[in-house]
């Protein structure tokens, strides 16, 4: 099939030093990362099989050979808190409503990368309870067939704010996981970590998703030297109060603010070592391309988890694509490149164009975050704005 009005026609970078380092705006890329347009000769030079989604049985792979399995789609860089890890307390200006994709639109780019193998998507942001049309976006993805056999796995994370009033109706839609992200038992520290007063908020979100009876449900935490780095243990022990997995993961340089320093990292090693001295751990096989380690936790059937992404990359098994809440399809959490899917919609791009534009991000993948190299460069946005 060809394209039909497709205006595009030279390949085009935008966002390249418009916006100061972590300013949310159009251009809030930063000032290295480039904003790729591909032309329709590109476009076209994909390949026959785009259109059609035959694509699917090979699915979308990269140069290393990696096949892509999980998506994860930002609704918002919104948030109700402000964690230091992510975003700066004057985080802004946030994407104005024209600018984010409608849930008519992620429903169809979704269903294009289900189309080329996609089988999971994850909705993350920012804050994903902060989009008015949440309920409305899980039905729309919770619906879509699978070429395989039965509907797509729709799975969220979430700070958990909100979470209590929402779950049922989430549930209802077709949500079929969440993740709540808590870094601490103590509300005071809560305060200074997030610059909000809302630990009491994500507790009752957290009772909720256990209560929900949706499972795996899992906590996660980033742990921080002199910040939690002490109460390791005892989020541990709420986890498995809750039915819980936590997850400790190692911060990344993604903060809004540019200050993480690798001498200041919590490692996954040490965050095991605190740990056996409380639990008695022992390592489960068969992690397959997930982000966590899992450690029985004195003997099962409850789990801990490591994310140890800066010490113990897990680049080689990566099946993750991000698309972000403006229409930006990101091959890497540190992509200094994303694909400018949204211009391609407002210009009529055909399904076969959007998954030909999806695989071109895919074929320029790297192999790795680099994060140890000389020449890394943190990505110009925040967590918040890729979406973790
Ligand atoms: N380096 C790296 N870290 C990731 C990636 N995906 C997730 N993480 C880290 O893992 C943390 C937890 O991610 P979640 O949003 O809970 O998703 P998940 O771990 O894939 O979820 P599950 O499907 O439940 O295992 C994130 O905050 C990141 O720190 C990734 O692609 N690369
Ligand atoms: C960006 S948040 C988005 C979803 C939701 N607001 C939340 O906090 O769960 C997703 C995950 O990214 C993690 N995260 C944010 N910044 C990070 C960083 N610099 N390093 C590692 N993980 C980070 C958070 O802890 C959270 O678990
Ligand atoms: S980690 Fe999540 S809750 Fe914290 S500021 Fe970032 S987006 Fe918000
Ligand atoms: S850092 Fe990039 S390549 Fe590595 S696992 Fe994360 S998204 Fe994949």
């Amino acid at each position: 099939m060809t394209s039909v009005g497709v205006t595009l026609t030279t390949r085009t970078a935008t966002g390249v030093g418009a916006a100061p380092a972590g300013a949310n705006s159009d251009a809030m890329s930063g000032p290295e990362a480039r904003r790729i347009l591909p032309t329709q000769a590109e476009l076209a030079a994909v390949g026959p099989g785009m259109d059609s989604g035959q694509g699917a049985s090979q699915g979308l792979t990269d140069t290393f050979g990696r096949v892509h399995r999980d998506l994860r789609v930002s609704l918002t860089d919104k948030c109700t808190l402000r964690c230091t890890y992510c975003m700066p307390e004057d985080a802004g200006p946030f994407l104005p409503r024209d600018k984010t994709l409608s849930g008519a639109e992620i429903e169809r780019l979704v269903r294009i990368a289900v189309d080329h193998g996609i089988t999971g998507v994850r909705l993350t942001g920012g804050e994903p309870l902060l989009r008015a049309d949440l309920v409305d976006i899980v039905a729309r993805l919770a619906s879509i067939d699978l070429p395989t056999g039965g509907v797509l796995p729709v799975s969220m994370t979430t700070n958990g704010i909100g979470l209590d009033r929402r779950l049922p109706a989430l549930q209802e839609a077709g949500l079929g996981r969440v993740n709540v992200s808590i870094d601490t038992m103590q509300p005071e520290r809560f305060h200074r970590l997030t610059r909000r007063d809302r630990h009491a908020d994500v507790l009752a979100g957290i009772a909720a998703a256990r209560d929900s009876g949706l499972r795996p449900l899992k906590l996660n935490a980033v742990a921080m030297r002199g910040v939690n780095d002490d109460e390791l243990g005892d989020l541990v022990a709420y986890a498995v109060s809750q039915d819980a997995q936590m997850r400790f993961i190692e911060q990344m340089p993604l903060d809004a603010g540019h200050t993480w320093k690798r001498d200041n990292l919590v490692s996954g090693e040490e965050i095991l070592e605190r740990l056996s001295e409380r639990f008695e751990l022992s390592e489960v096989s068969g992690r397959g391309s997930s982000p966590a380690a899992l450690y029985t936790v004195d003997g099962g059937p409850h789990t801990v988890g490591v994310i140890a992404s800066v010490s113990k990359p897990f680049c080689g098994d990566c099946d993750r694509l991000r698309l972000t809440a403006d229409g930006q399809m990101r091959n890497c959490l540190f992509a200094r490149e994303e694909t400018d899917l949204r211009t391609l919609l407002g210009d009529s791009a055909t399904d076969g164009d959007l998954a030909a534009a999806m695989q071109l991000s895919v074929t320029a993948k790297k192999a790795g975050h680099g994060i140890d190299d000389p020449d890394f460069v943190q990505p110009g946005r925040g967590m918040n704005a890729i979406g973790g």
